[in-house]
């Protein structure tokens, strides 16, 4: 650490509320670790868990751990802590699958519910620069259900709602740019068109505070790996708000979804709540890894993370300002903190051959096409000397 940005740091970070968090995180040493918006650090009690959950659970108590262990229910109970973080009260969020499933499940159901009561409307609303696996899904959605699928910027998503319009599918926050889109907005003006909001939630849920409930969604998805720090490939979850649950007609209806699974009855009789979001047996070890992992929000207030979040990014933009010579980065994240989720994305030159002489140095970002590097904020792990640091690597890398 050096000069006067490098001593703010270290201000900054002993007046940081949060601090003790890092603590709870096993991070490799040497490194500054800005890749949480894609793979979230590992929780230290984690592995002591799934030792447990595989040695006693499995191991020992074997196919009995579905009920006493709680395997069985674990989706729903999981779902609701997951509730806790977006704002969705319990019962309306169960965990299981991947993103891309979720939105398969939620984009279909969304758009029978508002045929249900407008039969001509055929068409879903999608952000032009949305995650590609939401536009694959949304066009595959819309294909089966006779719809077309309309990509406009998320900015027009509000304004282009019409009566046509059956589902509008959202990225809360572009993983791209890390623009934070106007989900209450985009929502109100769904329902005066009549259409529902499928929002997905992968780059905001654990970075700021999300309202489901308070704002109305319809459905959210989202994957865990990122800012709830699940680990790789842990399950996503679902949210059908609640008065919406019992016309939530799911296309891929399971044995884990029916009122009845262990009656094995050739007639499928959808669960209620949310368990009809269930499709087959859940990723127990995953799961449960998961479900420690949220022990690190024990005593978080998302209003603390919100703050950091903002601070960090900002902290970064005002170091790279003055360390990274002028016209060798721009970024594209915007500087307007309303409209910010918690990553910053530079434009440059050359930026894949960037990123990885950054991380051999030790600052781990990630590169996306064509030209992006994105540094990801985590504000439970994340300090302001890592902020510092790697918009100096980053100067260093780039050179004079
Ligand atoms: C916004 C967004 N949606 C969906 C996904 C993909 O979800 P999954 O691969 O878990 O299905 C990602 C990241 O991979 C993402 O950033
Ligand atoms: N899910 C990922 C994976 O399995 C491997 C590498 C990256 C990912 C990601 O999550 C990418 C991430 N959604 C993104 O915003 O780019």
């Amino acid at each position: 650490m050096s000069g006067a940005l490098g001593r703010e740091a270290a201000v900054l970070d002993a007046a940081d509320v949060l601090r003790a968090k890092r603590a709870e995180f096993a991070l490799a040493d040497g490194t500054v670790y800005l890749d949480g918006n894609s793979l979230g650090a590992l929780p230290g009690a984690v592995a002591g868990r799934l030792a447990d959950v595989i040695g006693r659970e499995w191991g020992q108590l074997g196919i009995r751990s579905w009920t006493e262990s709680g395997w069985w229910s674990a989706p729903e109970r999981v779902g609701d802590r997951i509730g806790g973080l977006v704002g969705a009260a319990p019962g309306q969020i169960v965990v299981g699958d991947s993103t891309s499933v979720n939105v398969f499940k939620a984009v279909v159901a969304a758009v029978r519910i508002a045929r249900e009561r407008a039969p001509g409307r055929d068409e879903v609303l999608v952000d032009a620069a949305t995650f590609p696996t939401d536009g694959y899904v949304a066009q595959s959605a819309a294909r089966m259900t006779g719809c077309r699928v309309r990509a406009v910027p998320a900015a027009d998503l509000a304004g282009e709602a019409g009566p046509r319009t059956a589902a509008v599918l959202v990225n809360h926050v572009d993983y791209r740019t890390g623009r934070l889109h106007d989900l209450p907005a985009v929502t109100a003006a769904a329902h005066t068109a009549g259409a529902l909001v499928v929002a997905d939630l992968c780059h905001s849920a654990g970075a700021l505070p999300v309202e489901l409930d308070a704002h109305g969604v319809d459905f959210a998805v989202g994957c865990t790996y990122k800012y709830l720090n699940g680990g790789p490939g842990s399950p996503a979850y679902l949210y059908v708000r609640h008065e919406l649950q019992p016309r939530f007609d799911s296309p891929l209806p399971g044995w884990n979804s029916h009122a009845d699974p262990f009656a094995m009855s050739p007639a499928y009789t959808p669960a209620d709540g949310a368990a009809r979001g269930r499709v087959g047996t859940p990723e127990i070890l995953s799961l449960l890894a998961l479900d420690t992992a949220l022990d690190v929000w024990d005593g978080v207030a998302l209003a603390d993370v919100r703050a950091k979040s903002l601070a960090l990014t900002d902290f970064f933009l005002r170091c790279v300002e003055e360390y990274v010579p002028e016209g060798r980065v721009e970024s594209v994240t915007p500087a307007a903190h309303a409209e910010r989720g918690s990553q910053v994305a530079l434009r440059c030159a050359g930026a894949g051959a960037v990123m990885e002489e950054l991380i051999r140095r030790g600052v781990v970002g990630d590169f996306r096409p064509p030209d992006v590097l994105r540094f990801g904020f985590t504000p439970l792990y994340t300090g302001f000397a890592d902020a510092e640091r790697a918009a100096r690597v980053l100067a260093e890398v780039l050179g004079p």
